[in-house]
Parts: structure tokens; C-alpha cells; sequence
């Protein structure tokens, strides 16, 4: 079995906000093996940004709590030399817009051929150059000599987004983080990019966290899934066991999101409301309470944690197990179930 990439313990990431600091991701704790595809997703506002930035100690200002244990080691607390160090060798990041990762007057050669640089100081120019052109070739990107000399603003979103992850893979990083990274493309792109994420996978064993809110991109990239509400895991399992036995209210009302014609019915189990803004999120109880408010509050622990209900599907919260739709619970008591 593949080995344990990274490990998260009890991570809480907060902000600063006017005179007090708000958890953006609570208590979480999670672990990517080599040569997996671990997908995170949750609506807007969930944390999965804060969570990946967390990583990757891309955060400014924001206060990390808890171990992130990289190869065995934590890096929570490393200093931003050594951060630097990691990201761009060991770790690679795919940011959802292009545009932003890319410096928009410096030559495409030269914007990945310094992140060689970064890790292989000694790399004559020529040498260089002739990786840039390889990794360019790599990502699908026809005529790699003549895109070597362009700037981000002559490609299209696609080849840009090819760019970003040339320069993500450009030293092999054993973890590769993608956040949303085809949000900002066109469904045809949107695939392509994501078969080279998994080609990449392939050839190179990293371990990869893919950020997203689609849950169709889930089940056609990943191996396991975690779905994140509130700053919290709020269930994690293999991809197929999300799928055909989803146990939280919100992951159900996730997966009844997806258009279906064969679930037609199940279309009208949506749960109404939107993630809490990070000062008004619930601090104590289930979280989820409040956007499921027609299930006993009895129901509900008092300090959700998460179970195991089978091995390596954890859920949090008890109230999973009294949990109906209010429609699917009219029909059990039209036909007398109770
Ligand atoms: N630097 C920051 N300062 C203050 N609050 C922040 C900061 N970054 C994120 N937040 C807040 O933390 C919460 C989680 O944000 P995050 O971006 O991680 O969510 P997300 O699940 O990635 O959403 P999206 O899919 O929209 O990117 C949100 O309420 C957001 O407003």
C-alpha cells in the first residue's frame, strides 16, 4: 500500500477579524497517500481554500494551529525559508485563475524556467531551456518553442492554466494541490486539463488534493473524498462509498444537487440556505443544525465528532442517523412507514 504523504492533525487556520480570530478550517485532520487523488469539496465559504493555503504556508496574517506532517515531518510551524524550500520542489499548487499565478511580463520560458532555478541553482541556460520545452510538451502545449518566448496574455485560458501546471510539476513535487483549477475554464478544456491531472498522477505517484465544488469532477478524478461544511470534515470515505452510501445530511443534499433524470424525484431534496459568513458560523453543537431545521434538535450531539461507521468512512454527527428530507419523510408517512 501506497505511503502516508501528508498528515493533518487537529488543523485550525483563523483569521483576524477586527479584534478577534475566526476558524476558517476547525480541528482538521486527514491524510494523502502517494498516487492518490484526495478531492475536498463543500460550497463556497467551507474552508478548502484556507485549508490548501494552509499547506502550502501561504497565509499572510492567518494564525495555524495543530501538525501538518509532510513526509513525517511538520511543517505547521516551519520557518519560510524552509517553506519556500518545499513549495515548488516537494510541494506544487494549481491556483483556480491562471492569470493571478502567472507574472503577466515575464516570458512563459522564463516564468517556469525560474522555478527551476529555484530548486537547481546549477542548470546551465541551455539545459534549462530545453526542460522548460519538455515540461511545455508535457501539458499538451503545441508548439512549445514559439510559446517559450510569449507572455500569459497571448494564450487562451486553457494554455494558460497548461502553464501554471507546467510550472506546478516543473521539479516533480511528490504533492500536488489543485484548487478549483478548472472553475475558470470551458467544459472541453475543463477536461483535458483534468486528464493531464490524471496522467500526471500516474507518471509521477504524487499524492494529489483536488479542491472543488463539482461534484461530477469528484467522481471522475478521485479516489477519496472529503466533504468539508463550515470549516469542518464533515464526512470522508472512498469515492465509491460517497457516492452509492452517503450518510451526512450534507453530503446528501450535495450529491442531490447534481442534475439526474434517473433521480428525478430526489431533485426536490435541496437543502435551502448558504455557509455562514466565518464570524456568524456556530461554534458548539452540529453545525449543519440549522440549515436542517425540521430535525429534532435531540438528534444532534452535543459535541459532534466523527465516527467510524465502516473502515475509512468516518461521518460526524449522530443526526445522520434520524436524517430525512422533508418530502422523502411525507411520503414514509403516506405510506405508513414510520
Ligand atoms: N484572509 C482572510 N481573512 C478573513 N477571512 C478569510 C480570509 N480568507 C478566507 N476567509 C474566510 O474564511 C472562510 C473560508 O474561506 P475559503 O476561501 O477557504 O472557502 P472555500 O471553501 O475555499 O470557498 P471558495 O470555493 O469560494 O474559494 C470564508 O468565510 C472566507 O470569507
Amino acid at each position: 500500500m501506497a505511503g502516508k504523504l501528508l498528515e493533518i492533525k487537529n488543523l485550525k487556520t483563523s483569521f483576524r477579524i477586527q479584534d478577534d480570530y475566526y476558524a476558517a478550517v476547525d480541528d482538521v485532520s486527514l491524510a494523502v497517500n502517494e498516487n492518490e487523488v484526495l478531492a475536498i469539496v463543500g460550497e463556497s465559504g467551507c474552508g478548502k481554500s484556507a485549508l490548501a493555503f494552509s499547506v502550502m504556508g501561504l497565509h499572510n496574517r492567518a494564525k495555524i494551529d495543530g501538525e501538518i506532517l509532510f513526509n513525517g515531518r511538520d511543517i505547521a510551524s516551519a520557518s519560510p525559508n524552509e517553506l519556500n524550500k518545499l513549495r515548488g520542489k516537494e510541494m506544487g499548487m494549481i491556483f483556480q485563475d491562471p492569470l493571478t499565478a502567472l507574472n503577466p511580463l515575464m516570458q512563459i520560458g522564463d516564468q517556469i524556467g525560474e522555478t527551476i532555478l529555484l530548486h537547481h541553482k546549477n542548470i546551465s541556460k541551455s539545459e534549462r531551456r530545453a526542460k522548460v520545452i519538455r515540461l511545455l510538451d508535457k501539458v499538451g502545449i503545441p508548439r512549445p518553442e514559439h510559446v517559450f518566448s510569449q507572455f500569459p496574455h497571448e494564450l487562451s485560458g486553457g494554455m494558460r492554466q497548461r502553464v501554471v501546471i507546467a510550472m506546478a510539476i516543473a521539479n516533480e513535487p511528490k504533492l500536488l494541490i489543485a484548487d478549483e483549477p478548472t472553475t475558470a475554464l470551458d467544459a472541453t478544456i475543463q477536461s483535458q486539463i483534468l486528464d493531464l491531472i490524471k496522467e500526471l498522477k500516474d507518471d509521477m505517484h504524487a499524492g494529489i488534493i483536488l479542491i472543488t465544488h463539482d461534484l461530477g469532477v469528484v467522481a471522475e478524478m478521485a479516489d477519496r473524498v472529503a466533504v468539508m461544511y463550515a470549516g469542518q470534515i464533515v464526512e470522508i470515505a472512498d469515492v465509491h462509498t460517497l457516492f452509492e452510501e452517503p450518510l451526512h445530511p450534507y453530503t446528501r443534499s450535495l450529491l442531490n444537487s447534481i442534475p439526474n433524470s434517473e433521480k428525478e424525484q430526489e431533485k426536490l431534496h435541496v437543502i435551502q440556505g448558504i455557509v455562514p459568513a466565518l464570524q456568524n458560523l456556530p461554534r458548539t453543537g452540529c453545525r449543519f443544525k440549522e440549515r436542517i431545521p425540521w430535525i429534532d434538535d435531540a438528534v444532534h450531539e452535543e459535541h459532534p465528532s466523527l465516527h467510524e461507521v465502516k473502515p475509512g468512512h468516518f461521518v460526524r454527527c449522530t443526526c445522520y442517523k434520524q436524517f430525512k428530507f422533508p418530502d422523502e419523510a411525507k411520503e414514509e408517512q403516506h405510506h405508513g412507514i414510520s
